[in-house]
């Protein structure tokens, strides 16, 4: 291809990414890959490119874009060797005419800036959408990290979780042995801390509501091989995964399906039951901009009241599944206040007799009755995570 093949190319992708944003379609990356599955003339080389030209532009957009030729044209503007593509030449751009608006750059969407948490400050924005490392979570119940550590050439120890290894972004693991064989698993570290602030413990009896495909899960289980897990969650495709995720790593975990609207009767053998119940709720998803920046673009101030009210739901869900004594964690990847210590904050206005614990790690910045982890301030994805401890 072309280079200026490469930049109508991306133009393209990028239409079908914006429309899939508005529309609550797949991700950019699953775009990017099916657009190059029925172009074979593209190779390796032309697909990074374009690859790395619709990121720049994601990146650079904080709002949703008219098209994809917007994208582009307003990274061309920061770019003049790029702008010189747009030549009008075959399977290239047309060339820019004087009337075409330029964007200004953006880390996120205007409406945003007020509801952030009060750590997250314009300081920080940078951050939100620098390209992240990846992390590994060693499944400590099979090998230590140690070991590991020497077989992943380049792999550094993660600073706040002691089951953690960074490897560079752009890093590739899913052909390893080490990956196929259940040893590692693909977690950001700050999801990794989620699972340590449960402290999790043999013998104790534990649900994680909103399991998804089950990454808490699984570092629950590495954790306390001997602790009983239930894993819920109402979407069946991202469960169905856990079954044989859990096989690989040599974890048992039960999972539950629920329906909508009938999660507690689902449930009620569970109550007063559980040492721990892990509310992972759904959210904005704003602290994982950095990997999912069109994430960005699909948020509206109504997607997020929708969301807020969910997880308020979910947490008055899980409460009374608490045995006394036992604990409550709410987590979500969000550095938005309303999805973080105002969420914790209403909780204990409702459970007036439930106490807010600190978190069992070092790192982050208390927020409210929790504590928040940012990329700027941890170097992990942006989280939101408290511990509630019901009264005997
Ligand atoms: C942040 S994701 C969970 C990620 C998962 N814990 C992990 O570590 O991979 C939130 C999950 O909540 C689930 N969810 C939404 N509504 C729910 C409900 N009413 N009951 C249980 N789970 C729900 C979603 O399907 C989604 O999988």
């Amino acid at each position: 291809m072309t280079p200026s093949a490469r930049v109508q190319a991306a133009i393209e992708i990028l239409d079908t990414v914006i429309a899939s944003a508005r529309d609550d379609g797949p991700p950019a990356d699953s775009i990017v890959q099916r657009y190059f599955k029925t172009r074979r003339y593209a190779g390796s080389k032309d697909r990074r490119a374009v690859r790395e030209l619709v990121f720049r532009a994601i990146r650079r957009a904080g709002e949703r874009p008219q098209s994809g030729r917007a994208a582009m044209l307003g990274l061309a503007h920061d770019d003049p060797v790029l702008g010189a593509m747009f030549d009008g030449a075959p399977h290239g751009p047309e060339p820019i005419s004087e009337d075409e608006a330029i964007a200004q750059a953006a880390s996120i969407p205007a409406w945003v800036k007020d509801r952030l948490s009060a750590h997250a400050g314009e300081g920080e924005w940078p951050a939100l959408l620098e390209r992240a490392p990846l992390d590994l979570r060693v499944n400590v119940a099979r090998a230590a990290r140690e070991e590991m550590l020497r077989r992943f050439e380049g792999a550094e120890p993660t600073r706040l979780s002691p089951w953690g290894l960074r490897l560079p972004a752009d890093s590739r693991v899913d052909d390893r042995d080490e990956f196929k064989d259940g040893l590692v698993e693909v977690q950001d570290e700050g999801s990794q801390l989620i699972a340590l602030a449960c402290r999790p413990g043999d013998g104790l009896i534990a649900l994680d509501l909103c399991a998804g495909a089950g990454g808490k899960a699984l570092a629950l289980a590495a954790a306390a091989p001997g602790m009983k897990i239930i894993a819920s969650d109402t979407h069946r495709a991202r469960l169905s995964q856990l079954p044989d995720r859990a096989a690989r790593a040599g974890a048992v975990i039960e999972t539950r399906l629920l329906n909508g609207g009938q999660e507690a009767a689902q449930m009620a053998d569970l109550e007063g039951a559980c040492d721990i119940v892990l509310v992972d709720a759904p959210c904005s998803g704003s602290g994982t901009w950095r990997r999912n920046p069109e994430g960005r673009w699909r948020l509206t101030s109504d997607r997020l009241d929708r969301l807020v009210s969910v997880q308020q739901r979910l947490l008055d869900l899980g409460a009374p599944l608490v045995k006394p004594g036992g604990v409550l964690v709410y987590a979500t990847c969000s550095i938005i206040e309303a999805e973080g210590a105002g969420q914790a904050q209403g909780f204990l206005g409702r459970h007036s007799s439930w106490v807010a614990q600190d978190v069992p790690f070092d790192g982050g910045r208390s927020d409210g009755p929790g504590r928040l982890l940012t990329p700027a301030h941890d170097r992990t994805d942006g989280f939101f995570i408290a511990r509630f401890a019901r009264p005997c």
